[in-house]
């Protein structure tokens, strides 16, 4: 078997007794390496200040190999906070009037990634098969192919990737769709994702769609595939269920003093749904008396790119509104809302989420949303809760046992809070058992399998 070389943007080293960081991806790939090995590079997530970054710092842990870059205060801005989350994260979350486009800010993106491309080059051999994940590295493959790199690369997708009229708001998408041609296979979470993809090709004139997930563009052809990102299902489920007797969890437990609870988990970003959540919440309240004092809703909110604006704003409103909803519909002896902002250890989360009869999954837009997936997997099958989900996450292309709601319908989703509080033990049985089976079947290996087997046949 070839040699694995992944790069992302962040990169984080395993934490002692193996907690790993919020996010996704982090976690993903986590788990994928562990058990292939492989050198994971990517940005340390400090800054050298003015000072050009020291070279790379390779350090060891299991079967993989963590080569890390410091960047610096200039290229943290510009390319990370700037364009990667100021411009291509908004656009493709659907968000248009939240991207601010700055010549500087393209111009430091282009920048750190040939800064990539050339901190990765001398670490490559022959065979490599090297797999570059989500937006901030999309140019990486044509600054490696330009240094006369030939191995087999594939890029990988976490975020949803939108229709051409919003793609084809930004001003340098041309440079973004030539960027993802030099790749050998491009991976997306959904099908809707990659028809997006090949859709914008063609009414853009400057690709089409061969067929047999072929496509060609900027005279490169290339394949492209959908590829639902999973969890380490089996393995989340036994946390789970020795989570009940985490101290923390046996903590939250007696406190909520026999109240149905509902749990929220998300980063704290605009394309999680947790304003219109929480609205979503008080109109089930004050729609439903009989669940007065009788409920608890725990949002657990890790702070999330605090340095952009549009979240260092969001801390504040969701904090508010949060607040505000306890004011208007808690008593003196019920606090409707808990709301957290700390990240908490995903063995706490595990237990967590077994405690609670309704997972509240709404984003507005999220490319798969893995909390969906690890409050399934942490369930009793003895006693499931019900998934209240976004139809427009990832994840609902899959878990078709969820409740699937339309976050900005507020009342949909009281409804849905209502349903799932409602719903009989049997039904939450047959919904929960085809949701899990859809996952311990495509957990996060299956992911990482048909991916790389798709890039690299036969290796
Ligand atoms: O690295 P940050 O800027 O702190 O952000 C954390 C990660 O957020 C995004 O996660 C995405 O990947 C998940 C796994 O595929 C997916 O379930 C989720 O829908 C996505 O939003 C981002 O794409 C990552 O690059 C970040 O590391
Ligand atoms: O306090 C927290 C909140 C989140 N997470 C983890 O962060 C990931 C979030 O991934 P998701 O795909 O839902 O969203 P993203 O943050 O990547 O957009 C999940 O594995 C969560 O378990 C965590 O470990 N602690």
């Amino acid at each position: 078997m070839s040699r694995l070389v992944v790069v992302s943007n962040r990169v984080t080293l395993p934490a002692k007794g193996g907690a790993a960081p919020a996010g996704g991806l982090a976690v993903a790939l986590q788990a994928a390496l562990e058990e292939r090995g492989g050198i994971w590079m990517g940005w340390s997530g400090k800054s050298s200040g003015t000072k050009d970054p020291e070279v790379l710092s390779l350090q060891e842990h299991g079967k993989i190999t963590y080569a890390l870059t410091d960047l610096t205060k200039t290229d943290v801005e510009e390319y990370y906070e700037g364009f990667a989350n100021r411009v291509l994260w908004p656009i493709c979350h659907y968000r248009l009037d939240l991207a601010e486009y700055g010549r500087k800010e393209m111009a430091g993106y282009f920048r750190v990634n040939r800064f990539f491309a050339h901190r990765l080059a001398p670490l490559l051999e022959e065979d490599d098969v090297i797999w570059v994940h989500d937006y901030h590295l999309i140019p990486l493959a044509t600054e490696l192919r330009q240094m006369g790199v030939k191995n087999k690369i594939g890029f990988f997708l976490h975020i949803p990737w939108p229709p051409a009229d919003v793609l084809f708001a930004m001003p340098v998408h041309e440079e973004i769709m030539r960027g993802l041609s030099h790749y050998d296979l491009v991976g997306f979470q959904t099908d809707h994702d990659l028809s997006n993809f090949g859709g914008g090709l063609v009414r853009e004139g400057i690709g089409e769609a061969l067929g047999d997930g072929l496509f060609t563009s900027y005279g490169r052809t290339f394949k492209g595939g959908f590829y639902p990102i999973g969890i380490e299902t089996k393995a989340f489920s036994e946390f789970a269920t020795k989570a009940a007797r985490n101290i923390m969890v046996r903590k939250a437990r007696q406190s909520i003093e026999g109240r149905d609870l509902i749990i929220g988990v998300d980063r704290l970003d605009y394309s999680k749904g947790i304003t219109q959540r929480i609205d979503a919440f008080e109109h089930f309240v004050k729609n439903n008396p009989g669940y007065h004092n009788k409920v608890t809703y725990l949002q657990i909110t890790p702070k999330s790119r605090s340095e952009v604006p549009e979240y260092e704003a969001m801390q504040r409103t969701v904090a508010e509104q949060a607040g505000r909803a306890n004011g208007a519909i808690g008593t003196v002896d019920w606090v409707p809302i808990r709301y957290i902002n700390r990240s908490i250890g995903r063995p706490v989360l595990a237990g967590l989420y077994r405690l609670a009869k309704i997972g509240l999954v709404t984003p507005l837009r999220d490319g798969m949303n893995l909390v969906a997936k690890e409050y399934v997997a942490a369930q009793d099958p003895d006693d499931p809760g019900v998934l209240v989900l976004s139809r427009f996450a990832g994840a609902a292309r899959e878990l078709k046992g969820a409740l699937l709601v339309n976050p900005y319908d507020i009342e949909g989703t009281a409804n849905a809070i209502a349903r799932g509080l409602s719903m009989s033990l049997e039904e939450r049985q047959e919904r929960w058992r085809r949701m899990m089976d859809h996952l311990l079947e495509h957990d996060v290996m299956r992911w990482c399998d048909d991916f790389l087997a798709d890039l690299a046949p036969g290796r």
